[in-house]
C-alpha cells in the first residue's frame, strides 16, 4: 500500500491514491484536499446524478475516519451508504467515478465487489449499528478486539427501530469497543422529527454530556460531542480519544447537508439529497421531465380522494415529498403523519389509526415495505383493518441498485390473507383504484406504482367482472391470453400487435386491475385460450403469475400458465428501461417468450369470447 505522496503533477486528490497515502498527508494540506473533493463531487454528481447533499456533508468526517482508522483492518460501516462517495474516492475509485450508478459502473453505495474497504451494500436505513455489534462480537471471538469497528449513521437513520435495538445491545457490552459516529446534519430528507431529533438538538446546543441528560451515556456509552464535523483535525482528535477508550463510544458530529454548495445547502425540500443531472450553479434539473411521474399523479389523486373521503389520513416514514404526499399535506396538514424513518412503526401506528376509525393510507417505497412485512400481516391483516398501502418505486427502480428495486412486494403480499392488491396500468385507473381502495373497509388494500413517467391512458375494449379486455386479436383470438400487471399493459399490447400481424398468433390482453387475489373472471378467460402468459414487474416466484397458475390448477383449468417476471436474484443498478429489457419484460421480450412457449403447441380451433361488456 502506497504511503508517500507520488507524482506532484497530479492534483492533491489524485495523489491520495489510498488511505495509507492520506495518513501521511500533513494536516495543513487537509483543507485544500477537502476543497478539491467538494469541487470533484459537485462536478461529477451534477453531471450524472446521485446523492449530492449527503456527500458534501461527509468530506471532512470521512477524511478523519480514514486518517484515524486503518480500513480494512479496522471496519468502517456506513448506514444506508448513500453518503459513502468520499470513502470511495479515498479508496481508489476516483478514476471510475464517472461511471457512478451507470450500468456496469460503480454502485452508488458501498460494494464488496468494488473494494475490500466496503462492507454493507444494503441501502435500507438503520442497519449499521447491528452490523457493527455483530462484527465486534466476531472480532472478540477471534481475539482481535484491537481492530476497531466504527458505524457511521445519520441522525435520520438513527431514529429507526433497528438502531435502537442495536444501541440497547452495544451499550450493555462495555467489553465491545464499537464506535458509533452520529452524523447530525439535522435532516433526513426534510428536517428530522421526533423526540430523538429534539434530544440531539439539546445535546448540540446544550453543551454536550456535562450540561444535560444524555440518552447515550444513560445507555452505557461514553459520549463525545458535539464535534464540528467540518474541522478534520478536531474530528481526528476526538476519534483518537474514542478509539483509546476501548469501550462503546458515541461521537456526535455536527455537519451541514450540502456543505459548500449553496444550491444544496439552501434547497428547502431535501438539500439536493438525490438528484439527476443538474446545473451546478442553480441545482435545477438539466433535462425536462418526459411527463408527470406516477408519484405526482398519485399525490394529486390522493388529495382529491382525501377531500371526498374525510376518514382518509396519510402516514409516511420520513419520505413525505418523495412519496407524493405534498398536495395532501398542503390541503389537510392535520391528516398527514410523518413518523421518521420507521416503517415498522408507521404500519402498526396505521393499524392503531384504523382501529380508532380513520382509513389510513401508508405511502412507502415498495422495497422499504419489506421491513414492515410482519406488521402488515399480523398488525393489519390479522385484524382485517382497512389500511391502504401505496407502494411507490414498485418494480425495477434503476440507479439505486439491488436493495432499492421494489421487486418483492407481489411475492410477499400474495401470501397475506384478506389483502387485496391492485396495479394501475395508467393514471385513470390509478384514480379509480385509489377510490376503490379507500372505500374498502373489509381489510388491507395495496396499490403499486413504478418509478417512471405516468404515460398515457389505455382504455379497455371490453370489461368482464372487473377484468379489462385491452386487446382482442383477429383470426384465432384465443391462442394466447396475456395478463399484464399494471403498467406492463403497454408492452403487452405492443407484443400482442406484433404477434398478430407478424406471426398470425391471436392474443387477448386482459388487465385484472386487482391482481391479488386472482380475479375469478380470469378463470373462464384462461379456459378459452391455449396458453396464458402473465407479466409482472416483480420477482416471478410467488407473484401474480404463480398465483394464477395455482388458481387454474386448483379449478381444473388445464390451460398452461407461463409466468414472466423478474428473476429470483439481486439485480444490479442500471436504467429502468434497460433492466426491464434485460429481464425480457419489454415488447420484444414478450414476443420471444410467447413464440417460444407456443412453438411446440398445437393451435387448435378457436372458441369465441362472450359478448362485449361496457368498457371503463
Ligand atoms: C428503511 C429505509 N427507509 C427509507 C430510506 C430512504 N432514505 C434514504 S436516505 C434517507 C435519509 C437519511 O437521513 P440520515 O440518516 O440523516 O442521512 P443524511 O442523508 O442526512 O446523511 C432516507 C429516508 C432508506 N434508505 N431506508
Ligand atoms: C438512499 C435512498 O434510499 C434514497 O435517497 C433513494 O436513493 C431515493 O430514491 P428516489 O430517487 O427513487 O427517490
Ligand atoms: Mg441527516
Amino acid at each position: 500500500m502506497a504511503t508517500t505522496l507520488p507524482d506532484t503533477s497530479l492534483s492533491l486528490l489524485e495523489r491520495v491514491a489510498d488511505p495509507g497515502v492520506l495518513r501521511t498527508l500533513p494536516a495543513d494540506r487537509l483543507p485544500h484536499l477537502a476543497d478539491e473533493i467538494r469541487r470533484f463531487l459537485v462536478a461529477k454528481v451534477c453531471a450524472r446524478g446521485g446523492h449530492l447533499g449527503p456527500n458534501l456533508g461527509m468530506v471532512e468526517l470521512t477524511l478523519a475516519l480514514h486518517r484515524v482508522f486503518e480500513s480494512p483492518r479496522d471496519a468502517l460501516v456506513f448506514d444506508i451508504g448513500h453518503q459513502a462517495y468520499v470513502h470511495k474516492l479515498l479508496t481508489g475509485r476516483q478514476k471510475g467515478f464517472d461511471t457512478l450508478r451507470q450500468p456496469g459502473g460503480l454502485s452508488g453505495y458501498p460494494s464488496r465487489a468494488e473494494s475490500v474497504h466496503d462492507l454493507v451494500e444494503n441501502s435500507h436505513a438503520s442497519t449499521a449499528l447491528s452490523y457493527a455489534d455483530g462484527l465486534a462480537e466476531a472480532r472478540a471471538l477471534a481475539g482481535e478486539s484491537d481492530r476497531s469497528v466504527v458505524a457511521v449513521i445519520g441522525d435520520g437513520a438513527l431514529g429507526g427501530g433497528m438502531a435502537f435495538e442495536a444501541l440497547n445491545n452495544l451499550g450493555a457490552a462495555p467489553e465491545r469497543p464499537v464506535i458509533v459516529v452520529v452524523n447530525d446534519n439535522g435532516r433526513s430528507y426534510a428536517p428530522t422529527t421526533g423526540a430523538l431529533a429534539k434530544h440531539l438538538s439539546v445535546l448540540k446546543y446544550g453543551g454536550g454530556a456535562e450540561a444535560c441528560r444524555n440518552v447515550f451515556t444513560d445507555l452505557g456509552f461514553t459520549y463525545f460531542g458535539p464535534v464540528d464535523g467540518h474541522n478534520t483535525r478536531e474530528v481526528e482528535s476526538v476519534l483518537c480519544r474514542a478509539r483509546a477508550m476501548k469501550r462503546p463510544v458515541v461521537v456526535h458530529v455536527m455537519t451541514v447537508k450540502g456543505k459548500g454548495h449553496r444550491p444544496s445547502e439552501t434547497d428547502p425540500s431535501d438539500c439536493l439529497h438525490a438528484v439527476g443531472a443538474i446545473a451546478p450553479d442553480t441545482g435545477r434539473p438539466v433535462a425536462k421531465a418526459s411527463g408527470p411521474s406516477w408519484t405526482s399523479e398519485f399525490g394529486h389523486a390522493l388529495a382529491e380522494a382525501a377531500a371526498a373521503h374525510p376518514k382518509v389520513v396519510a402516514v409516511t416514514a420520513g419520505m413525505l415529498l418523495p412519496t407524493g404526499l405534498g398536495p395532501m399535506k398542503e390541503r389537510f396538514p392535520e391528516r398527514v403523519f410523518d413518523v421518521g424513518i420507521a416503517e415498522q412503526h408507521a404500519v402498526t401506528s396505521a393499524a392503531g389509526l384504523a382501529t380508532g376509525g380513520p382509513h389510513p393510507l401508508v405511502a412507502i417505497y415498495a422495497t422499504f415495505l419489506n421491513r414492515a412485512f410482519d406488521q402488515v400481516v399480523m398488525d393489519v391483516a390479522l385484524h382485517r383493518l382497512p389500511v391502504t398501502f401505496v407502494l411507490d418505486r414498485a418494480g425495477i427502480t434503476g440507479p439505486d441498485g439491488p436493495s432499492h428495486h421494489g421487486m418483492w412486494d407481489l411475492g410477499l403480499l400474495s401470501m397475506v390473507p384478506g389483502l387485496r392488491l391492485a396495479a394501475p396500468r395508467d393514471t385513470t385507473r390509478l384514480r379509480l383504484l385509489l377510490d376503490e381502495a379507500v372505500a374498502w373497509s373489509e381489510g388491507p388494500t395495496v396499490l403499486r406504482i413504478p418509478k417512471s413517467s405516468a404515460g398515457t391512458p389505455i382504455e379497455a375494449v371490453a370489461s368482464m367482472d372487473g377484468v379489462d379486455v385491452l386487446y382482442r386479436g383477429k383470426g384465432r383470438p384465443l391462442d394466447v391470453l396475456l395478463v399484464p400487471v399494471g403498467p406492463l399493459a403497454q408492452p403487452a399490447l405492443e407484443a400482442a400487435h406484433v404477434l398478430q400481424t407478424e406471426h398470425g398468433i391471436g392474443c387477448t390482453v386482459a388487465d385484472p386491475r386487482w391482481v391479488l387475489p386472482v380475479n375469478p373472471a380470469l378463470e373462464s378467460l384462461a379456459a378459452r385460450h391455449r396458453l396464458v402468459v402473465s407479466v409482472e414487474d416483480g420477482v416471478v416466484t410467488g407473484g401474480v403469475g404463480t398465483a394464477l397458475a395455482q388458481w387454474c390448477q386448483d379449478r381444473g383449468v388445464t390451460t398452461p400458465v407461463h409466468a414472466l417476471g423478474l428473476p429470483r436474484a439481486f439485480l444490479a443498478h442500471g436504467s429502468r428501461p434497460e433492466l426491464l429489457t434485460q429481464a425480457g419484460l419489454d415488447a420484444p421480450g414478450l414476443v420471444r417468450a410467447v413464440l417460444n412457449a407456443t412453438a411446440h403447441r398445437d393451435a387448435g380451433p378457436a372458441v369465441p369470447l362472450p359478448a362485449q361488456g361496457s368498457a371503463r
